[in-house]
């Protein structure tokens, strides 16, 4: 099947840097020249791989729970429900080994474009740990960061949380005012992160289509755009504070375009569609959003589907979120209601996606002006320095966050 391209603009073939750069004065502070969404170009000495982190045996399965829930007293016994999950897969999260591979997948790309800049891998919640790497970083003389996160929309946990956790390291290892932090542009709308969904929904449909003739596309399949629920005023506080996104803030305006754009690209614009969430937790009476990816594929045998396509667009791999809420619970429902079911894989370590990781390094590197910045949807290109009282979060509180204009 021919590969759609999205306008994805080759990506130049050198760097203009090498060595690690000299210590900028005031560097921490974000430039406050220069067009809204683009940043002066910086010799960056390294990338920094900022993951979410993982337990990967059943010993590490609380204490990776007490590091996620950290500062909200949440007691052993809650977190054992929770660790249920984590414990049917023997306590392992994949997500440490997607990260490993998806570091040796960034420096493969690197390499083939002769760009020097070593990959330093930290995770908020899981050994390796941010402080390590950004220790490790100092000691190499880095004093220049380019933060990658695994994280494509905009939320309190999705973007705010990897920039407060980045201001946190630098004054747990003292490295404030030496190591400068920042943070590629969140990239749900950015060719490479889309085209694997593209792909993925296309297969997914002529596999349907395949097992099931005389199936109707356009009455009898649906597809479900399933991303992680968050809660109701996070939705609301996420994104800009000065632009307005509607019901579900710039988190749920974001996949709302972007499965636009995938549905259109993935010849698939007469195929129904809808976006749901999954995975909520937190106390009953706080409101997520909603509907919840279980509660929608029940809907549908009612409006006469016998098919769904459930796509993890709010993900970048297979983490447990996947493996389990999508694989085993969506899954089971879909099963419980008679409908046959397929999930789209997630981008993972496909070459479209690293490349387009690759680009938006570069795009600091070099400066690359707003207008010739890859972008699939009307929002992006999004902010290099995220805006005033992006993705706040009214329940926990305001802490110092780097890569963002302070309120
Ligand atoms: C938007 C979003 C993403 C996607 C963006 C991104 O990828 O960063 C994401 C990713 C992930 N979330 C993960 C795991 C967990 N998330 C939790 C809790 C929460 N997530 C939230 C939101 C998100 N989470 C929220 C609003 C909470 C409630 C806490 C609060 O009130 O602020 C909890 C605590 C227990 C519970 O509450 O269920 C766990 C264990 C893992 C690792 C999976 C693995 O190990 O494979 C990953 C990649
Ligand atoms: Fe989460």
């Amino acid at each position: 099947m021919a590969a759609t391209n999205l306008g994805r603009k080759p990506a130049p073939a050198t760097a203009a840097y090498c060595a690690p750069g000299a210590i900028v004065p005031g560097a921490t502070e974000p430039a406050q020249s220069g067009p809204e969404h683009v940043e002066a170009p910086v010799r960056y000495d390294a990338i920094l791989l900022a993951g979410f982190g993982g337990p990967e045996g059943q010993d590490d399965v609380i204490p990776f729970l007490r590091n996620v829930t950290r500062g909200r007293g949440i007691p052993d016994e809650r977190l054992e429900e929770v660790a249920v999950h984590y414990r049917h897969f023997g306590g392992v999260s994949p997500i440490n080994e997607h990260n490993r591979e998806l570091k040796a997948a960034l420096e493969a790309e690197l390499a083939s474009r002769g760009v020097d800049l070593p990959v330093i891998w930290g995770n908020r919640n899981w050994d390796p740990y941010m402080n390590d790497a950004v220790r490790e970083a100092g000691e190499r003389g880095f004093t220049n960061l380019i933060a990658v996160a695994t994280s494509a929309y905009s939320s309190y946990s999705s973007c705010r949380q990897y920039r407060e956790d980045f201001a946190d390291a630098l004054e747990d290892t003292g490295l404030s005012g030496v190591v400068r932090i920042d943070k590629v542009r969140q990239f749900f709308d950015h060719p490479g992160f889309v085209q694997p969904f593209v792909e993925g929904v296309r297969d997914a449909l002529a596999s349907l289509e395949a097992e099931h003739s005389g199936l109707s596309r356009a009455s009898e399949v649906e597809v479900l755009f399933a991303t992680h629920s968050i809660p109701t005023t996070d939705a609301a506080k996420s994104g800009p504070a000065e632009r307005g996104f509607g019901e579900g803030g710039a988190y749920a305006a974001q996949h709302r375009a972007v499965a636009e754009v995938v549905m259109r690209e993935a010849g698939a614009a007469d195929v129904p569609w809808q976006l749901v969430y999954q995975s909520r937790s937190g106390p009953p009476t706080q409101p997520w959003l909603e509907p919840d990816v279980n509660d929608a594929i029940a809907e549908l045998p009612a409006a006469g589907r016998k098919a769904v396509v459930i796509v993890p667009l709010g993900f970048v791999s297979d983490h447990m979120e996947v493996m389990w809420d999508l694989d085993e619970e969506a899954m089971a429902t879909a099963a419980e209601h008679g409908l046959a079911a397929v999930r789209v894989p997630t981008p993972g370590i496909h070459p479209a996606y690293v490349a387009g990781l690759v680009d938006l390094v570069m795009e600091r590197v070099n400066g690359t002006p707003a207008a010739e910045r890859p972008h699939v949807t009307d929002l992006g290109p999004w902010y290099d320095v995220c805006r005033p009282g992006c993705c706040e979060n009214v329940r926990l509180g305001f802490k110092p966050a780097l890569a963002g204009i302070a309120p």
